[in-house]
């Protein structure tokens, strides 16, 4: 679990092309570092007082670069003294420096360094701690830290973390916990939380994640369902036994809005949490019209209800939206707002035009660096099929999913995928968010994204809970304004490039008008190649028979 700790917090990303293999915590060269780190700041200390012109001030591209090492030496130095439980405000300080966490707002609670530490805190099942250890978290990640003991003193949250760091247990063990005390005073039939995904996958990976954290605590969870919601608006449900919902928000609508008001059977007037995972897209021009719809039918004569926001990702501007829901928020950011995950090892691959993605992907495939399981992105579900049928024939055991399939199919793709019978699943956006794979060794992007936000969460299915991941991304010609954004994530993420791609990045010139417009591109080829072999054999047999004919009678030409 310390090798997770350590990829979680960031530190283990050398400022190269590589990340580095080393995850032991830096020990004996720990004095080292501290020594170094000294003299440094000695050395800086006395040049800036002997520097009586502030001619250094022209120097801050270097210094800042020296800053970053200093502060990465800094954490390693804090590291040692990460404490092993929280009870001072100076150990919180130490454990936020060692996580890289900026906490903001009022009457911010001291985070927890284990999941014991919360035990001297609040009141909590000791079968919820017991499942904790089964599912083998023995520490909380820096997200966990902040986030369970906030949300258990009932405040709202807006909190940012990297891909694969943990969200789902920061929002469901306070949540589950809550729920079972409110359970232990109240009547039974009352729902007390709802969580909101933007997607039926992402909404039933939580469903089962859920379950296995609450199991033996007596607590009625359920992800809504076509079927179900039936049953509640035809009144065959007539008492809720649900305590928890997690659901869609077209589902919940569906359900809010054609309920028997008289019924009173789901009462949303009394809910006491509302969990928005994946908030930045609950809250982006796809979703906001729904997410305002219930926000507004959920919080109307609803002062205690808790709300708790968490991505990736957030840009500001959604996030001035998403605030104004909040009351007295704390607002919890882990590490880069906009960075991908360091244990990622990002790469761009130029391949000039459309048909050279189709080679660069062939010559993936003979080198090392196409190792399953991989998935690939495109930026739409004509050119996921196309993709498909073009490398269909490449025995790579390949499947395409996207939102034109059966739910059924969906969840059936995705089962083979986790069971390893599917090598190489090509999709669109709606895998990019939330889904908990283990151990994808690639993401390929055969298509730009449209933002950096997408950018981080489709290279975030990698590289989750600790392992290493890689990330390549396909661009040609016509994808010079798209990769700027990228460009720029991977510079937060210290990545090495060269200086004519650091320049680029630099240049916001184009991008404005560019961002979110999909590239008009060359279609796929979408006729197999066995389609293609049998009619190259066709094409050559009628020549071979033209030159024959011609062979036994010339004058006939
Ligand atoms: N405390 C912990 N110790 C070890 N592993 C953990 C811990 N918490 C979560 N994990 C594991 O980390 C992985 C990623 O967690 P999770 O899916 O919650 O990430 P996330 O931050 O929600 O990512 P995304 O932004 O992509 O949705 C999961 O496999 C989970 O089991």
């Amino acid at each position: 679990m310390d090798i997770f700790r350590v990829l979680t917090r960031g530190a283990s990303l050398k400022k190269t092309k590589e990340i580095t293999t080393d995850y032991s915590l830096p020990g004996a060269s720990k004095q080292g570092k501290k020594d170094k780190l000294k003299a440094k700041n000695l050395e800086k200390q006395v040049s800036k007082e002997i520097d009586f012109f502030k001619t250094n001030k022209f120097q801050d591209k270097a210094e800042a670069s020296e800053d970053e090492e200093e502060e990465e030496e800094e954490v390693a130095f804090y590291e040692k003294k990460a404490p092993n439980k929280v009870t001072t405000e100076e150990e919180a300080r130490q454990l936020r420096k060692v996580n890289k966490a900026k906490i903001t707002g009022d009457d911010i609670p001291l985070p927890i360094a284990s999941f014991n530490d919360i035990k001297s805190r609040f009141t909590i099942s000791p079968e919820l701690l017991a499942n904790l250890d089964v599912l083998g978290f023995d520490k909380p990640t820096a997200i966990q830290s902040e986030t369970i003991p906030i949300s258990l003193f009932h405040r709202d949250l807006i909190a940012c973390a990297p891909t694969g760091s943990g969200k789902t247990l920061a929002f469901l063990v306070p949540l589950i916990q809550q729920i079972q005390d409110l359970k232990n005073k109240n009547e039974d039939d009352v729902l007390k939380g709802v969580i909101l995904s933007p997607t039926k996958e992402l909404a039933k990976q939580i469903y089962e994640v859920a379950l296995k954290l609450s199991k033996g605590m007596g607590l009625n969870i359920t992800l809504l369902s076509k079927s179900l919601n039936a049953k509640f608006k035809n009144g065959v449900i007539k008492k809720n036994k649900y305590e928890l919902i997690i659901t869609t928000p077209l589902r919940l609508i569906d359900l809010m809005t054609n309920l028997d008001p008289s019924s009173k059977v789901l009462d949303f007037q009394k809910l006491k949490f509302l969990i928005m995972d994946e908030a930045d897209k609950l809250f982006d021009k796809t979703f906001i019209a729904q997410t305002d719809e219930i926000v507004s039918k959920i919080t109307t004569n609803n002062a205690k209800l808790q709300k708790l926001m968490f991505s990736a990702t957030i840009p500001s501007k959604i996030e001035q939206i998403a605030s104004s829901v909040l009351i007295d928020p704390i607002r919890v950011i882990i590490g880069h707002k906009e960075a991908a995950n360091d244990s990622i090892e990002q790469k761009l691959v130029y391949t000039g035009n459309e048909e050279g993605k189709l080679l660069a992907i062939r010559q993936l495939i003979q080198e090392s660096e196409f190792r399953p399981p991989i998935i690939i992105f495109l930026q739409s579900i004509a050119r996921a099929k196309a993709l498909y049928h073009e490398l269909l024939y490449d025995n790579l055991k390949i499947e395409v999913l996207h939102s034109e399939k059966t739910q059924t199919q969906r969840d059936d793709i995705i089962a083979r995928f986790k069971k390893g019978d599917v090598w190489c699943l090509i999709c669109t956006d709606v895998l990019s968010r939330g889904l908990d794979f283990k151990k994808i060794n690639l993401v390929l992007n055969y298509d730009v994204p449209l933002t950096a936000q997408d950018y981080v969460h489709r290279i975030g299915r990698t590289g989750r809970g600790g392992k290493i991941g890689k990330a390549i991304t396909l661009y040609t010609n016509q994808d010079t304004q798209l990769i700027k954004p990228i460009l720029n994530v991977m510079k937060q993420n210290g990545v090495e490039m060269e200086g004519w791609l650091q320049n680029l990045a630099a240049d916001k010139k184009g991008y404005r008008e560019a961002k979110g417009k999909r590239v008009e591109r060359k279609q796929i080829s979408t006729v197999p190649r066995v389609v293609k072999m049998k009619r190259k054999h066709k094409n050559q047999m009628i020549e071979d028979s033209k030159k024959r004919k011609l062979q036994q009678s010339p004058n006939k030409l």
